[in-house]
């Protein structure tokens, strides 16, 4: 009678079979991001420098001798000079040690009663490197070529200052931080189009792939108009959301769009999603997330001129682009259409709002166009100046196919 009820062996071992296949391929899948981050990180290292902390010590003095008043040689001092020729990895490549010592002065003598000085010593690195101490202290930054400072002094000679003893020369070490010099900074999550855009609108050929993280490294492309003008722009790659909590890159390329002059947000107009694990996001959510990076890496990045464009807009079959671009314009009000955790606590306000297929080159060239009226307008622009503010607003407008109504804002200049 019992046996009436018992469920069949051979039902319990094809459910845990079932069981265990289903196991099985959710592992390999997460080993397989593991890997693919794993990866992503080993490359990045590889290819990408922006940050190296290097020792440097000055040379010491040379001693004095105090019978005849001689005085000892000065010890030398270690440079850091900017030129264009060079990136970071160079400098790793040629010291991997990372320790630049400055020579030692030479003692006073009986017939040489001066020392000689000792050698300095010169390290050549990047232009836009920013070199800080390790309390954060910055000692200079470096934004044109050949400029110089001195990273760790020498140490006096013996002299009758200082009971005829060589005085050590300055140790410490120092972070070489570059900054790339671009004046447009594109903002986006992975897989908004940022490298096809800056493919159709500049020189540089980044990797496009349909993944995200395709691009590991900050790219600057050079976009140059009929007059030869060139404006560079920056690509940064890595930006996600909870990048504010190092999640994926963290902030850590957004430092290179702290000295650019514009931002161009560039949001995908189906909305984001990082991978079907995570929950995804709807274009105008993207574009409050972004905001929301911003603010937490730097708020007074959202002080900076921007433009927004959501991009591909080939496959916007449903017209959603005028709908956001209206929740965008009406921004404050349109935040009650998502949850109060995605809220910035200040907003960005866009000089203008494009549409565009970065694909198509739809669009492109016209944004190109407008990136460059804006950033003239803002270089030249002062508080003061009312007659530029006047013809801001009567630019043509004819080509750009929206244009937000805000009003100008007060920007400092960069
Ligand atoms: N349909 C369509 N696809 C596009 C458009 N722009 C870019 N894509 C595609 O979107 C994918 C991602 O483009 P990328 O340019 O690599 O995006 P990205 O923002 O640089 O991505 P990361 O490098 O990961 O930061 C690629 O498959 C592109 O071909 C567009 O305007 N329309």
């Amino acid at each position: 009678m019992l046996s009436k009820f018992l469920i069949p062996r051979r039902f319990f071992s094809r459910n845990i079979k079932d069981i265990k296949r289903r196991i099985e391929i959710k592992e390999s899948k997460e080993q397989e991001l593991e890997e693919e981050a794993e990866e992503r990180k080993r490359r990045f290292k590889k290819k990408f420098f922006d940050s190296l902390r290097i020792y440097v010590r000055g040379g010491g003095g040379g001693q004095g001798i105090p019978k005849y008043g001689g005085v000892g040689g000065k010890g030398g001092d270690v440079h850091v000079i900017s030129s264009k020729d060079i990136t970071l990895k160079t400098v790793y490549d040629t010291n991997p040690s990372k320790r630049y010592i400055a020579g030692t002065g030479t003692d006073s003598r009986k017939r040489y009663l001066l020392g000689e000085d000792g050698a300095d010593k010169e390290i050549l690195v990047p232009v836009g490197v920013c070199i800080k101490t390790d309390e954060g202290r910055t000692i200079a930054d470096l934004n044109e070529e050949g400029q110089r400072a001195i990273v760790a002094r020498g140490g006096d000679g013996g002299s009758p200052y200082n009971n005829f003893l060589g005085q050590k020369g300055e140790v410490r070490s120092v972070t070489l931080d570059l900054k790339l010099i671009a004046d447009i900074g594109l903002v986006g999550f992975p897989n908004a189009g940022k490298s096809t855009f800056l493919a159709a609108i500049s020189r540089a050929q980044p990797k496009i792939a349909e993944y995200p993280f395709t691009t590991i490294q900050p790219q600057v492309g050079t976009m140059m108009y009929r007059d030869y003008r060139q404006i560079t722009v920056a690509d940064l790659p890595g930006l996600i959301e909870g990048a504010h909590v190092n999640f994926g890159m963290g902030h850590k390329f957004l430092k290179h769009v702290e000295r650019t002059k514009l931002l161009l947000f560039l949001v995908d107009i189906n909305g984001f999603q990082l991978s079907p694990k995570y929950q995804s996001r709807s274009a105008f959510e993207t574009l409050l997330l972004l905001n929301k990076e911003l603010e937490l890496f730097n708020p007074e990045m959202l002080d900076k001129p921007a433009v927004l464009a959501f991009n591909k807009i080939d496959t916007d079959h449903n017209s959603n682009a005028d709908h956001v671009i209206e929740l965008v314009k009406n921004l404050p009000d349109s935040l009650s259409e998502v949850p109060k955790e995605m809220h910035p606590n200040r907003l960005v306000k866009f000089d203008e709002i494009f549409k565009m297929s970065a694909k198509n080159r739809e669009n492109t060239d016209i944004i190109k166009q407008r990136l460059r009226e804006l950033l003239d307008l803002y270089a030249g622009l002062k508080e003061t100046d009312k007659s530029l503010l006047a013809d801001f607003q009567n630019l043509p407008s004819g080509d750009k196919p929206y244009s937000s109504n805000k009003e100008i804002r007060k920007i400092k200049l960069v």
